[in-house]
């Protein structure tokens, strides 16, 4: 629980609503335990000796504690909101924002959709497991030890009923817990399951109609959703004995209390009204066990919800430098012998052995088969992951020490699948920088040929883009990511595949454009060698390692891997019949 703790504590606001709720509850449990004493008090007193002074004063009392209960009880219910409803909102924010701090590294360790069950449904259960649970756990205790007590001070020897009954119910509690804790995590991770195949599902929804798969998601849903059907199933098939177990309990123990009561009346050891009170207290006892056993079930859920939301708020973030760097003396990259592997334990290194030097302002051209580690080799430089071997520097600084927000700023990555977000294509823009005058927009979008298709847009930079930007094409969503990266202004440019929808046309036109950008650094994967002859340097990537390195010409006289590649590409641009084969294929 530690995580949990550590916040509640840091809230004062939650402290306090938390300790008025308890504080409350207490007060509450007091009237309503004094209630059957002082009707004991009116049919032994007032009843038997006709007595109306006694009638109207316990009677009077028993009013005073009810509605002192009811206003007590009241006050406890809003504080016991108030906190649960701010621990949610804490909750909610401490992991969005320790989301926000993850490295790639960490985001791999965790589903999409077991983030959003730990922010949403297990949240839930922690504010389910204080609003109605915190009543019942304070009552429970209160209740349980005053109605022994009075029990004992009106009968002794009647009370000793419960000797019996007390352990048997808390056996029952015991087994029923120890059945259905173990389900409660499972349960939680079955929705995750859920919540992974719908959202797998809306994202691909247009590869899921064209491809005709309507049937087949149906089905995989249906399997899923009957999963969470049956868990949820065998855990309150367990939960469902709690009631009728403690019913049969209390019945039988009003039945021996009844027996042995009349027996000790008949007997003058017992009066009328001390019977009537202890049944109540039989009530009270035996109401607080089974609200304690529903309380244990509520926190052994809410225990599984809260151990998944710690593993978010304590998932260890990568390190950050002490004294972190500020300033980048130039844009100079060094891989300095650098291996990488995605998982400390894995065997294989997905990058072996790069060394490489990419002077600033210079551009280097990144070639290399599917899977070869292009992507890879490039999200090590705005640390999205780091180095597992060697060691990488910018402007002499190791990326480990630089401040992690100032370097991310400093390198602007344009990916094949950049997201666009909902809002206009100016907020979109806005994104590389809050702050930019719409001169500088106009010029990045005349860089990102984005001003070609703008005009053709029904309101130009004010047009909304639907969620993930479906309603432009894959082209115009590439030039925008392009222009919203050049906005932030960054010294170092990554195009990760990022012109591979847009023709070769106004691919060499943003080439064009970026040139004329003075002291950017730029990195440029491709599948095009057009895209990447222009480069100062050029290195392809073969399983990890770089196979082959030097400027295009240099590289098309010395390097055969580079010559086939060229010359592939060469036929399909002369033949482009032949592209579309090979696609076919
Ligand atoms: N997040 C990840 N976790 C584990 N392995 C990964 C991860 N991302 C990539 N890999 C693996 O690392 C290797 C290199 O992948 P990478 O994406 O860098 O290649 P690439 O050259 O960019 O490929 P492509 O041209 O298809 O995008 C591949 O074997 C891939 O399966």
């Amino acid at each position: 629980m530690n995580a949990i703790r550590l916040l509640a504590r840091e809230s004062k606001a939650i402290h306090k609503y938390f300790a008025l709720a308890v504080f409350f509850v207490g007060i509450e449990t007091l009237f309503e335990v004094l209630i059957p004493l002082l009707m004991a008090d009116i049919i032994d007193q007032g009843v038997v000796n006709k007595d109306m002074g006694v009638f109207v004063s316990r009677g009077l009392g028993m009013l005073a504690c009810a509605l002192l209960s009811l206003a007590t009880g009241l006050l406890y219910a809003r504080f016991a909101a108030k906190s649960s409803t701010k621990l949610g909102q804490l909750l909610r924010d401490k992991q969005f924002a320790r989301i926000q701090r993850f490295s790639f590294t960490n985001l791999d360790r965790f589903e999409t959709s077991g983030i959003v069950t730990r922010m949403t449904s297990d949240v839930t259960v922690v504010q389910n497991a204080i609003t109605s649970g915190l009543r019942p756990l304070a009552r429970g205790p209160i209740m349980l030890v005053l109605g022994l007590v009075m029990s004992f001070l009106i009968n002794a020897e009647l009370a000793f009923v419960f000797f019996f009954v007390c352990p048997v119910l808390a056996l029952i509690m015991v087994w029923i817990v120890s059945k259905v804790a173990p389900q409660y995590p499972r349960m939680q991770s079955a929705l995750d399951t859920i919540n992974q195949v719908v959202q797998e599902n809306l994202i691909a929804i247009r590869a899921v109609k064209a491809f005709v798969r309507g049937d087949y998601e149906l089905e995989r849903f249906d399997q899923v959703n009957d999963e969470v059907a049956s868990i949820t199933r065998q855990t309150f098939h367990y939960a469902l004995f709690n009631t009728p177990a403690f019913q049969l309990c209390m019945y039988t123990t009003i039945v021996v209390l009844m027996v042995t009561g009349s027996r000790l009346i008949l007997e003058g050891r017992l009066e009328v009204g001390q019977l009537t009170g202890i049944l109540s207290y039989v009530l009270q006892i035996l109401n607080s066990f089974v609200m304690l056993s529903n309380v244990f079930l509520l926190m052994t859920r809410s225990m599984a919800s809260v151990r998944r939301i710690e593993e978010v708020l304590l998932e260890p973030l990568a390190a950050q430098s002490e004294n972190p760097v500020t300033t980048m003396p130039d844009s100079t990259i060094v891989f300095d012998h650098v291996d990488f592997k995605y998982a400390a334990a894995g065997r294989k290194n997905v990058l072996e052995n790069i060394d490489l030097t990419i002077e600033p302002g210079t551009t280097l051209g990144v070639l290399g088969g599917t899977g070869s580690g292009k992507s890879s080799f490039v999200s090590l430089i705005p640390r999205l992951y780091d180095v597992s071997a060697g060691a990488l520097t910018i402007g002499g600084v190791d990326v480990k020490n630089y401040d992690l927000a100032f370097l991310r700023d400093q390198v602007g990555v344009v990916l094949q699948n950049n997201v666009l977000f909902s809002g206009t294509i100016l907020e979109n823009l806005r994104w590389g920088d809050e702050n930019a005058s719409m001169e500088d927009i106009e010029r990045v979008c005349r860089i990102a040929c984005v001003d070609e298709f703008l005009d053709r847009l029904p309101e130009g930079l004010d047009t909304r883009l639907d969620q993930g930007g479906t309603n432009v094409s894959g082209g115009q969503k590439q030039r925008l990511c392009i222009a919203r990266a050049l906005l932030k202004k960054p010294r170092i440019l990554i195009f990760d595949d990022s012109t591979s929808a847009v023709d070769t046309h106004t691919d060499a036109k943003i080439r064009k454009g970026l040139a004329s950008m003075e002291g950017l650094t730029q990195i440029i994967i491709a599948q095009r060698v057009q895209s990447v002859e222009h480069c100062d340097q050029i290195i392809v990537l073969d399983d990890g390692q770089i196979v082959a390195r030097g400027r295009h010409d240099e590289l098309l006289s010395g390097s055969a891997v580079y010559r086939e590649i060229y010359e592939t590409q060469k036929k399909r641009r002369q033949k482009p019949w032949l592209s579309t084969v090979v696609r076919g294929i």
